[in-house]
Order: C-alpha cells, then sequence, then structure tokens
C-alpha cells in the first residue's frame, strides 16, 4: 500500500494543478450521472407509470416540487429534455476527462522516459560495468509500459473512487440508515482486499525478474546466434526458452486466478449485500418505493466500480515493482552521477602540451575483492608522441586506458594530465579532446554519412573524404550502393569487420582529437590495409598523442615508447628495439611467440 501511495506521489508531484482539474473533471461528470438518476422519480411520477408517494420532508419530494410549476401536458418533454441536457453534457466532460487522462498519462511517461535516460546517459563508467545492459533495456521499454499501464489505471481508480463519493453522497441524502447499512458492507470487503493487493505485489515483482531474464536470455542468445548455430547448441537454448516462457505463462495465469478470485468474492458479497439490503430495508426502515428503488440503482451502479476500485488496486500492486524498477535504476543512476546536464554542455576540449601521467596508480573492480586489475602503475605519456601497451591477455591494457581516459578513477594514486590531477574539473575537456577506436568498434544503424557526422557535424564533405583516406576506407565507401548515404546496418553488420573498423577510424580521426586512443584497433584487418593504416598513423606523429594497444607486435614497431604491462604492473619500459634486445624480458618472449607463430602459418 506504502508503494501504491509513492506512487500516486509521483503522479501528484509532476501532474499538480492538471490532476486537480482532472478532479473537479470526474466530480461534474458523477454529478450530472447521479442528477440525470434522480430524474427518473418524476419522470415516473408524471408518465403516471408509477404512483410515486412521497414524504413531504424527503428528499425526493422535493425534487417533484421542482417540477410542480410546469403545465402537466409540457411535464414529460421537459423532463425528458432536461434529461437529454444532462447526459449530452455527461458525454462531453466524459470525453474531454478521456483526453485530459491522456494527456497525464503519456506525459508523465515522457517525463519518466527522458529522466531516465538523462540519468542513465549521465551516469559514470563504473555504474555501466557493473549493471547487465539488458537490464537497463528492460527497464526502459517493458517496465516503462507496465509503468504507462499502471499510470491509466490509477487515472481509472480516481475515476471511480470519485464517482462511488459522489453516488455515496447522493445516496446519504436520499436515506442515510441505508447508505451506513451497505457502506459497513463494503468496508469489510476492502479490508479482505488487502490480502490480495499484497499478493498481487508478489507477482509484479516476479513479473520483473522474469522479464528481465528473458529480455537478457535472449538478447545474448541472438548476439551469439553464429555460435549456437555452429556448435549445434540450439536444443540447450530451447529448453532454456521453453522453461523460462513456462513460468511467465504461470505467473501470468496466477495474477489472472488472483483477480478472477476477488471478483467471485465480490459478486458472492453483493448478491447478499443486495438480498440483505432490500430485506432491511424493507423490514426495518420501512423505505419508501421510489427512495428503495433509487438507492438500488445507485448502489447497483457504484458496487461494480467498488470492485473497480480493488481490481484496480490489485492491478496497481502489481504493476508497482515495475515503478520501483525503474526509481531504482534512476537512484542507481543518480548514485553514480558524472556530471549535470548544463556542465556537459559548458567543456571545450584542450591541447595537451606535455602528456598525460600515472602516478603509483592501483585499482580494483570489486573492492570486496583482493585482485587489483592494476598495481602500483607509473608511466609517463609525452603530448604528440606514440606510445604503445602491450602484454598478455588479462594484463592490465584496457583498464589502464580507461583510467587514463577518465573513465574510471583509481583507488590510490593519481592521473595527471600536464600536471594537473585529473578530476570532475577537468574529465570532460579530457574527453572531449581524446577519439577513441575500440577492439569492437560500434557504428550506429544509419548511413556511413551520419555514422561520420555524429562525432563531428559541421564537418565538409571534403574533410569527410580526408579522413575515409586516411583510414583507407574511401575506396570502399565509393564502391558502397549509396556511397557516402548508403545505410550500413545494426550495429554495421552489413560491412566486414576490417571495413567496420575503418569507418570507425575515420570518424575519430574526424574529429581531429589532440589525443588518438586505438584499442586493438587494426586487429580486424587484413595485412595490406593494416599496413596502409600504420604508414596514415605515423604521420600524425608529433601533431597528436597517440596510444596504442596492441596484440600485434610487428604494428608498433615505430612506436616510441612500449610499455609491458603482466599481471596488472608495469614489467617494462622503453623502445621498441631497446626491449626486443632485453632477452630475459617478457616483451622478447612475446616477440618470440608471434615470430615462431608466423613461421608456423607461413
Ligand atoms: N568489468 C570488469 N569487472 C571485473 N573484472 C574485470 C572487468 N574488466 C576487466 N576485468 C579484469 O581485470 C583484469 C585486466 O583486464 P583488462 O581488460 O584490462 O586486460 P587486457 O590486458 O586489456 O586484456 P585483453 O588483451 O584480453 O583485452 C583482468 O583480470 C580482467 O579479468
Amino acid at each position: 500500500m506504502r508503494s501504491i501511495l509513492y506512487f500516486i506521489k509521483r503522479i501528484h508531484t509532476f501532474a499538480g494543478k492538471t490532476l486537480y482539474f482532472n478532479l473537479f473533471g470526474m466530480v461534474l461528470i458523477s454529478l450530472f450521472e447521479g442528477v440525470g438518476i434522480f430524474l427518473l422519480v418524476p419522470l415516473l411520477s408524471f408518465s403516471g407509470m408509477m404512483d410515486v408517494r412521497l414524504e413531504d420532508d424527503s428528499p425526493l419530494s422535493a425534487i417533484n416540487h421542482l417540477f410542480n410549476g410546469i403545465p402537466e401536458n409540457l411535464s414529460l418533454s421537459f423532463i425528458l429534455g432536461l434529461y437529454v441536457i444532462l447526459m449530452i453534457c455527461h458525454a462531453l466532460f466524459q470525453r474531454y476527462q478521456i483526453i485530459l487522462n491522456g494527456k497525464i498519462q503519456q506525459s508523465f511517461i515522457r517525463h519518466l522516459r527522458d529522466e531516465t535516460y538523462k540519468n542513465l546517459i549521465q551516469a559514470n563508467w563504473g555504474f555501466f560495468l557493473k549493471k547487465r545492459k539488458t537490464d537497463i533495456i528492460n527497464s526502459m521499454t517493458t517496465e516503462l509500459s507496465r509503468v504507462a499501464g499502471g499510470t491509466y489505471m490509477f487515472l481509472q481508480f480516481m475515476t471511480s473512487l470519485v464517482f462511488t463519493f459522489i453516488q455515496i453522497g447522493l445516496a446519504f441524502w436520499l436515506s442515510a440508515k441505508m447508505t451506513i447499512a451497505v457502506l459497513l458492507f463494503g468496508l469489510a470487503l476492502i479490508f479482505f482486499s488487502k490480502t490480495f493487493i499484497r499478493k498481487s505485489s508478489e507477482i509484479g515483482n516476479q513479473n520483473v525478474e522474469l522479464s528481465k531474464a528473458y529480455l537478457a536470455g535472449i538478447t545474448d542468445h541472438f548476439n551469439g546466434i553464429k555460435d549456437i548455430k555452429s556448435n549445434s547448441l540450439e536444443l540447450i537454448h530451447l529448453d532454456w526458452i521453453q522453461s523460462l516462457s513456462m513460468k511467465m505463462e504461470q505467473n501470468v495465469i496466477e495474477l489472472i486466478r488472483l483477480n478472477s478470485f476477488s471478483k467471485l468474492i465480490n459478486k458472492i458479497v453483493s448478491a447478499f449485500l443486495i438480498a440483505g439490503f432490500v430485506f432491511f430495508s424493507i423490514k426495518m426502515f420501512q423505505a419508501q418505493t421510489a427512495q428503495l428503488m433509487l438507492v438500488i440503482i445507485i448502489f447497483s451502479r457504484i458496487w461494480p466500480k467498488v470492485s473497480g476500485i480493488q481490481s484496480n488496486l490489485e492491478q496497481l500492486g502489481s504493476l508497482i515493482p515495475s515503478f520501483h524498477a525503474l526509481l531504482n535504476l534512476q537512484n542507481e543512476c543518480l548514485e553514480a552521477k558524472e556530471l549535470s546536464e548544463e556542465s556537459f554542455k559548458n567543456f571545450e576540449s584542450i591541447q595537451i602540451k606535455y602528456g598525460l601521467q600515472c602516478k603509483n596508480v592501483s585499482f580494483r573492480y570489486n573492492q570486496h575483492n583482493s585482485f587489483y586489475a592494476l598495481k602500483d602503475i607509473n608511466v609517463q605519456i609525452p603530448s604528440n608522441h606514440m606510445t604503445a601497451f602491450v602484454g598478455p591477455s588479462g594484463a592490465g591494457k584496457s583498464t589502464l586506458i580507461d583510467l587514463l581516459m577518465g573513465l574510471n578513477q583509481p583507488e590510490d594514486g593519481e592521473v595527471l594530465v600536464d600536471g594537473k590531477r585529473l578530476t570532475n574539473e577537468n574529465i570532460f575537456s579530457l574527453r572531449r579532446s581524446i577519439s577513441y577506436v575500440p577492439q569492437d568498434p560500434f557504428l550506429f544503424n544509419a548511413t556511413v554519412r551520419d555514422n561520420l557526422l555524429m562525432i563531428e557535424p559541421n564537418a565538409s564533405d571534403e574533410e569527410v573524404w580526408g579522413a575515409l583516406e586516411f583510414a583507407s576506407a574511401a575506396e570502399f565507401v565509393k564502391k558502397l550502393p549509396n556511397g557516402l548515404d548508403t545505410l550500413i546496418g545494426d550495429r554495421g553488420i552489413r560491412l566486414s569487420g576490417g571495413e567496420r573498423q575503418r569507418i570507425v577510424l575515420a570518424r575519430a580521426i574526424l574529429r581531429k582529437p589532440s589525443i588518438l586512443v586505438l584499442d586493438e584497433a587494426t586487429s580486424a584487418l587484413d595485412t595490406e590495409n593494416e599496413r596502409k593504416i600504420q604508414e596514415a598513423i605515423e604521420q600524425l606523429k608529433g601533431k597528436m598523442t597517440i596510444i596504442v594497444i596492441a596484440h600485434r607486435l610487428s604494428t608498433i614497431r615505430n612506436a616510441d615508447q612500449v610499455i609491458v604491462l603482466d599481471k596488472g604492473r608495469v614489467v617494462q619500459n622503453g623502445s621498441f628495439h631497446q626491449l626486443a634486445l632485453d632477452s630475459n624480458g617478457l616483451f622478447s618472449l612475446l616477440l618470440g611467440k608471434q615470430s615462431e607463430a608466423l613461421l608456423v602459418n607461413s
């Protein structure tokens, strides 16, 4: 229940004034409907269909008196005309209210979507390292649409609630005793419904977990479809989906069972209620026919709404976990927030004069684990030179680059940019000055041109082609069906690995960065293209700071400095030739292995 109240509070904070407008509309609609029912008495009385005898002090006789001044031959038409006008007003207001509800629902969802996305995009890299990507996608899609459903449910719940209160008020006016009797039954039902709401919320929690597992699994499977096919793992994955689907099905059926059971109880209780109510009204309260008829009509209209309220509350209960999933995600993002939106815009790139430096840097991915990905790192990366990081897999090369780019912060020691400690103050200026080309280059499902301009929107066609030439990509881009305007598919899937790497390299160069970081950026290229790119990168020496991670050691032959990492520590540092001559060092061991491999393969 507390969660539902929190949800209501959030909608209230967001919609505020509009919500009260909406509430006012609901009151009017309920009043029109209520007054419409009251018109039944004079209608029946004037039409002669029913002999309506009323006591003078009863509220109904006051309504009847209103029509006394009207000539008898006109009164029927007058009442019917009034009824039509009331119903038209009712219908008009109802339409207005439906639109308003839609607006509140949609803008609340837009607000949640934008806010969550903004918080996500402003979270630091550490947050994304900890979080499963598919959990984020699940929150932004499935959970968000469940919250949209919940908002609609909430507005319906409000409508039913207002309607019920107004109708109860009218019934109270007609007969306080009869109304109190009905309300006592109603209260007992509301108390009883608490268990249902709690149970629904539990099922909702399971729903969130199941849809996270589903999305994560499906994404993994289709990302790895080549592995599945080539290793004939279809059956294992089919078993997985079947068992998860079964759980999802059972979960939903359990919710349906729960909702329908509470509806069943409601129906049975209502039958008893109506029978008991009519019995007591006639036997104990000596109700007048007209009064009894109206109270029955009113309550027969309220009752579905009351069970609607209960079912809304149950459904809200089952949707609240989705709302919580979104809020938790937002809170986690806020805890991991790097900088505000304004600050993001205000950073200018910097020109590195002297270089970057790591001073006694240590880093762990998990503070509860004794394993250090990097330990006591001391390195100097001079500006406008080429520095290469090498080492066996898992040595800590990518982790070190992430620290240099300010994506992760050292646990001990410091990263310096031109002698100044890397902090929130200069981290974004540094990143603006960097172009990073990762191992697995990312391209958007857009044209080649759009993918390039994303990083430098004002670049001219000449600059774009210049960057493509640099990355040895111009030739194949010209041959694409629409040249620069060719769509390259989801994640650049319509291009080969090497072609994708070359486009991403061109994109990096287009930015004219002060620091170019190449993390295994040419690993997918053939020897010919790799040689061309190496020559091009050679020409950049002296113009920008180049940091390279390379497995193929032949590619860093001309680096000014080679830093060898092993098990999170720097084990060697020097020029390629110096290190190659140190026959006891790890570098010559790695070099030897690669030469052997080359000989074996040739
Ligand atoms: N997100 C992470 N969470 C926990 N541990 C990590 C994470 N990323 C890397 N590690 C661990 O940190 C160590 C250094 O990893 P890193 O990716 O920096 O190595 P690398 O030298 O770049 O390896 P490779 O050449 O295979 O890319 C490894 O032991 C790795 O398992």
